[in-house]
């Protein structure tokens, strides 16, 4: 297998809008969780996303996974890496994105790469340099309240700089609309003045392809599905792919068995659809004090479970407005709470799973992370579609069987959305 597209994700949310935006855009891709051991039989693929964990680490253990995954993905022929950051740029001053794109380009060659969370199908754009979502200023919208990575400044310029060893320049939204070749010779004077890195403004597919067409041609970039969604057109182009949809239909055959969803996110799209979901399917608020105090709370929500399962999907929550989890973590620290919960929901989801669930919807990055990892599922094929950026995946290698997941981004999918999945996980 040669791989003519490979991308790190630093998480597993991101990594399935990304491999669902490249398979929507004609590349066969398979989404790994971490690097596979070499006796998993990886499908024949134009595309492969290794899936980290990376996203809220140490900038120096980031650098180091990342590392890994980039020198498996070259080893197999890949000639550009995308490192998959998420489309509102989560991250702290100590983030990640700055040090792995540095580190990423160093291995490459070194060079100036081409950064841009744009993902105009989900409301993310890029103006200047500042980023919004869904018309509101990054550092106005609900990622403000991020429980790990509260983002309270748009100017993605100034918020790279922070987090890296060298200077960052602007590619402007005209330059991107006169097309390719004024986007490369700008990015060959900004690297002239000694940057290493350039934010791109991106509002439309049609600046994202004159983006992946210049990306394409150096071997690091750095975004979100926006600039996946260039960089697969590219590709296809080039390397004459088809362009049609490339999701199978192996990716959705049924599985059978019972169903549940799982959340950990506290955004403000999770937090709505928990309200729908409440309205046709028994939920259970987890309590998140009486967690952090101890394993009772774990118990007493799988025997919830276990009550209810048979007649249908149940749904068990962690979930909080920002003013609960502001309380929580002023007691018990950001990073203590978050890393319990995420613990905590993937003991549950295991517990479901070790009693027959077997369509799985997890809300939430870290909480996906978490629970994919719990159930030590290797890979991942990329079914069709439910919400923009969240596809149906069917377990590759999975110890437990074959089992349809689909890991919900927080800030993703429509009201219904906990519906909308089951219905296209039989
Ligand atoms: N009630 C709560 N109080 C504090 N933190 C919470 C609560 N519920 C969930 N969390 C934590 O918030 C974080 C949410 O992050 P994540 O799962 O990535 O969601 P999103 O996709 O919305 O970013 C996780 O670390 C999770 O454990
Ligand atoms: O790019 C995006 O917005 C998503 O793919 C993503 O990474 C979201 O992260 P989580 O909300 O933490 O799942």
């Amino acid at each position: 297998m040669t791989i003519l597209l490979g991308s790190i994700a630093d998480d597993y949310t991101g990594a399935s809008d990304l491999a669902n935006t490249l398979t929507k855009n004609g590349l066969r891709t398979v989404q790994t969780v971490g690097i596979p051991d070499p006796t998993l039989a990886l499908p024949d693929v134009d595309a492969v996303v290794v899936s980290l964990k990376i996203r809220s680490v140490a900038a120096d253990e980031a650098v180091a996974a990342a590392g890994k995954a980039d020198r498996w993905l070259r080893d197999r022929g890949a000639a550009h890496v995308l490192y998959k950051i998420c489309s509102t740029f989560d991250s702290t001053d100590e983030g990640n994105i700055g040090p792995v794109t540095e580190a990423l380009s160093r291995a490459a060659g070194g060079g100036i790469v081409l950064v841009t969370p744009a993902f105009p199908e989900t409301g993310r754009t890029v103006y200047l340099g500042h980023l919004f979502v869904n018309g509101q200023p990054l550092n106005e919208s609900p990622l403000k309240d991020h429980p790990l990575n509260p983002m309270r400044d748009a100017n993605l310029v100034r918020v790279l700089v922070r987090q890296s060893r060298g200077s960052v320049g602007l590619l402007d939204l005209p330059t991107i609309a006169a097309g390719p070749a004024a986007v490369t010779s700008r990015l060959d004077l900004l690297r002239g003045r000694g940057m290493t890195a350039a934010i791109a403004d991106a509002i439309s597919e049609r600046d994202l392809e004159t983006l992946g067409e210049v990306a394409l041609k150096t071997p690091v970039s750095t975004g979100a599905s926006g600039l996946g969604l260039g960089l697969a057109r590219a590709v296809a182009r080039s390397a004459r792919t088809s362009t049609a949809n490339a999701a199978t239909a192996e990716a959705i055959r049924p599985v059978g068995g019972l169903s549940a969803i799982v959340a950990g996110s506290c955004s403000a799209a999770t937090l709505r659809q928990l309200e729908v979901a409440e309205r046709s399917m028994p939920v259970l608020r987890l309590d998140t004090e009486k967690l952090l105090k101890g394993a009772d709370e774990i118990s007493a929500a799988v025997s919830w479970a276990g009550e209810r399962i048979a007649d249908g999907p149940v749904v068990i929550a962690a979930s909080a407005s920002p003013e609960v989890v502001s309380r929580l973590q002023s007691q018990y620290g950001r990073e203590a709470s978050g890393h319990a919960i995420e613990t905590a929901t993937a003991t549950v989801a295991s517990e479901l799973v070790a009693r027959g669930v077997k369509r799985l919807v997890v809300a939430g990055g870290e909480t996906s992370g978490a629970t994919v990892d719990r159930l030590a599922i290797p890979a991942f094929l990329i079914g069709p579609e439910i919400a923009p950026g969240v596809p149906v995946l069917r377990t590759v290698g999975n110890a437990q069987g074959d089992m349809l997941l689909a890991l919900k981004s927080g800030n993703f999918g429509g009201e219904d959305f906990f519906g909308a999945a089951l219905s296209m996980m039989r």
